[in-house]
């Protein structure tokens, strides 16, 4: 069925141009940004200045057989083919490859393998070059630092600061960058860094067929040890042994890498191993729960927090460790002050725990709260994925302060940017502290990150470490370096989305605009860029906004085509089961237009969604490169994001038109005349102030905002949507007003009438007059 006739009223069905690659229709491509088409490396007298990108024109060099790792997503495929064609299974073809990088046994204790051959720094620089990855040492601590009491650093710091000498975090400008060892494929994971079997079987039951460019970097950094990463110039051989999870070792990361790049297995796979390999240190008898949780990831949305566990849980299949999703209800410690409440229930509970995890009945059929009679159902899972606010109101304990989380050795920020944003900071950072294990490695995602986020994460780990080691007896373990990996250019939209800056005038022609995006008349010419088809997502600034356009869009859909079903709204003031179906019916595609707020700008992967409209422009440049980062998902070409304007938001829309640019030039569009946003548009819009860009971050289009008591006329009808003229609203009102008018008088009339006939009880026997 075509979708995108069904919702056309158009007499003329548009015609596809050859070039329309559409994500839901066509083959996911090659899941990299960056590097396919890379020319070979420079030669002495050819020019050092290169054209980069999917699609800069350049034609793809063919590389050494050495240098070639990425652009086999088909080569494996041939290889397959070949090994197949030899009569071997894909486990033998497996087997045999890991066998000849490894002698690695079949039994996955053995997880030091033989050393796997290693790329050459020269190599590896290439490589991360062309995949426009960084790595960068934010703060390193010397082997003299190391062991020595925090007392005495501080005054070691003191005196340096003094002397103005080299302090022991590296100035900004003398940051050491890694070029760690690329992961060239999925296998190299069990081959080189040892990576238990079954891990690594659950990822290819997924599908991949090559790391993505922020899992080719991302995984290495935190799998390998530190040391085996090479450094600077030095033409070392790199030695990339797999690291004991439980030997404190590793670094911290911020990672900074394009919406849709897989940042959720970069980080979920070195967490789930880890815990594999504690689990099976662990005495077999001791029970799990006891534990505590040892991983928590925190996300900023419940929807997207449910799809990290879903990913994880995919991840995990076989290998014993549980993700939960924290429900309200469910106990992540037991806290002191219901401790022996908790100890009874549990006990008598015991059955009803067993199976008691994310999701299951259990959570939801936890008692409501009752403080006499509570009874807790603690998780047995050793990995919690939460939202900052569900995690801390399971923290909190009678008294107010927070239960602390000990056992918890991994913590995870997904989209940290928002999640240290002032929005939730508080929440996040009380979340932080509270995880006091000396051995807490932390990681933190996202696609934008400012340097006062990257500050700040500095400064709480800095603070954290001290409180934790603040006494001169106390010897504190070996400090992890801080490291930031970035991978492409830093708070840009990704390369793979056409993009669509569309000036309406005024709400009405918003309105008007977007009724032309979903039923175009005209077949398009001479403009390349593919229209945009269902399923797509439309953003407004507030609720009560998405509410008003999913109302007045309601019946746009011809009842042919499925009707006003296929539209929905999701927002945060709907309640937990409406969102979580009206997320399973856009995912399984009986809804092909949601409407929502920023709530689902982030993280959350809708595989084959067309496009994005911005229906009120984004607050800022960060929040433009989410919800754009929708579409386009694991490097799928023919997303497309359309913004709309009007004249109240030309003061803003620099900040939506620079990130555009930026993308196109990512994509080889670095033209005048061939990108969205001409150099003239850009000339002529203004630049907003810092000031002005902080208020629309923080309140966005003051019109668009609800209204609020005491406003009058103008100021209170701004925001609405609707496609109505004054005149007609006004007519509109009138009628309704002589309508109610005339029943009130209908009304009162009835109600005399009802007194006479009271009044003239006496006269009952009246009956009517004689002739
Ligand atoms: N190596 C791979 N090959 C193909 N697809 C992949 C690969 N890794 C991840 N994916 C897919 O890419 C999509 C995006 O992944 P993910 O949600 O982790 O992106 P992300 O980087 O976290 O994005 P965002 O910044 O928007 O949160 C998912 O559908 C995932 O299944």
């Amino acid at each position: 069925m075509d979708v995108f006739r069904l919702l056309s009223r158009s007499a003329k069905p548009v015609q596809e141009t050859s070039q329309q690659h559409l994500p839901s229709s066509g083959e996911a491509s090659n899941p990299q940004l960056f590097g396919q088409h890379e020319e070979s490396p420079p030669t002495a007298n050819s020019s050092k200045k290169r054209k980069r990108g999917i699609n800069g024109g350049v034609q793809a060099a063919v590389l050494p057989a050495e240098l070639n790792f990425f652009g086999n997503a088909h080569n494996t495929g041939d290889e397959n083919g070949e090994e197949r064609k030899k009569g071997l299974s894909r486990k033998d073809i497996r087997n045999e490859r890991n066998g000849a990088r490894t002698k690695a046994g079949e039994n996955d204790d053995e997880t030091m393998l033989d050393t796997p051959e290693r790329m050459s720094v020269v190599n590896c620089k290439k490589v991360l070059r062309n995949h426009k990855l960084k790595v960068i040492i934010l703060e390193e601590f010397s082997a003299q630092e190391q062991g020595t009491p925090v007392i005495e650093k501080a005054k070691k710091k003191k005196r340096r600061k003094e002397e103005k000498t080299i302090p022991i975090k590296k100035a900004k400008n003398d940051q050491t960058q890694l070029y760690p060892e690329p992961l060239a494929t999925f296998a190299e994971l069990r081959s080189k860094y040892g990576v238990f079997r079954r891990l690594t079987e659950n990822l290819e039951a997924q599908g991949y067929t090559v790391p993505t460019e922020v899992q080719l970097g991302g995984l290495p950094l935190l799998l390998g040890s530190l040391e085996s990463h090479a450094r600077g110039d030095r033409d070392e051989t790199i030695s990339t042994k797999p690291r004991k999870a439980t030997s404190g070792q590793g670094i911290d990361l911020l990672t900074i890498a394009p919406t849709g790049s897989g940042k959720t297995i970069a980080f979920l796979v070195p967490v789930l191993n880890a815990l594999i390999e504690e689990n099976k240190l662990q005495h077999e008898s001791q029970d799990s729960a006891e534990l505590g949780p040892r991983a928590i990831v925190i996300a900023p949305t419940k929807e997207l927090a449910s799809q990290i566990v879903n990913e994880a849980r995919k991840l995990s299949i076989g290998t014993g460790v549980k993700t939960a999703l924290m429900k309200k209800g469910m106990e992540v410690v037991q806290k002191l002050d219901v401790e022996r409440e908790v100890d009874v229930e549990s006990e008598e509970d015991q059955s009803e725990e067993d199976t008691g995890e994310i999701g299951s009945d259990n959570a939801k059929s936890s008692p409501k709260p009752s403080r006499k009679r509570r009874r807790a159902v603690i998780t047995k899972a050793a990995i919690i994925v939460a939202t900052p606010l569900s995690l801390l109101n399971a923290l909190k304990k009678q008294d107010g302060s927070i239960a602390l989380l000990p056992s918890v050795k991994y913590l995870v920020l997904d989209e940290a940017d928002v999640l240290l944003d002032p929005l939730f900071r508080e929440q996040t950072l009380s979340l932080w502290k509270s995880c006091t294990n000396p051995l807490l490695r932390i990681s933190l995602w996202s696609a934008t990150m400012g340097s006062n986020v990257e500050e700040l994460a500095r400064k709480t780990i800095d603070d954290r470490w001290e409180s934790l080691f603040s006494t001169e007896a106390s010897q504190s373990p070996a400090r992890l370096p801080l490291v930031r990996l970035v991978v492409g250019l830093k708070d840009t939209a990704i390369p793979n989305v056409a993009h669509k800056l569309i000036y309406a005038a005024t709400e009405q022609g918003k309105l008007l605009a977007l009724r032309q995006l979903l039923h175009p008349t005209a077949t398009p010419s001479a403009d390349t860029t593919p229209s945009l088809r269902p399923p797509f997502l439309v953003f407004t600034q507030t609720i009560p906004r998405a509410v008003a356009l999913h109302a007045e869009l309601l019946y746009d859909i011809p009842p042919e085509a499925g009707g006003s079903s296929r539209i929905a709204v999701l927002h945060a003031d709907l309640p937990s089961t409406a969102r979580d179906s009206t997320m399973a019916r856009f995912r399984r595609g009986e809804v092909w237009i949601l409407i929502t707020t920023d709530l689902l700008a982030r993280g959350v992967d809708f595989r084959g969604l067309n496009g994005v409209v911005n229906y009120d422009v984004p607050n800022s440049a960060a929040a433009y490169v989410h919800r754009v980062g929708r579409t386009g998902r694991a490097g799928r070409e023919g997303g497309v994001a359309v913004t709309l304007y009007t004249k109240e938001d030309v003061p803003y829309v620099r900040n939506v038109a620079n990130v555009i640019r930026a993308s196109e030039k990512l994509r080889g569009k670095d033209r005048d005349n061939e990108g969205e946003v001409k150099q003239w548009l850009l000339d002529a819009l203004p630049t907003p102030s810092q000031r002005d860009r902080q208020r629309l971050k923080k309140r966005g289009i003051e019109s668009r905002r609800p209204a609020v008591a005491g406003q009058e006329g103008k100021e209170k009808t701004r925001a609405r949507i609707s496609t109505k003229s004054g005149w007609e609203r006004k007519m509109e009102n009138n009628r309704r007003g002589a309508v109610s008018g005339s029943q009130r008088r209908k009304d009162a009339e009835d109600e005399a009438l009802a007194l006479v006939g009271d009044g003239g009880a006496e006269k009952s026997d009246f009956e009517g007059f004689e002739d």
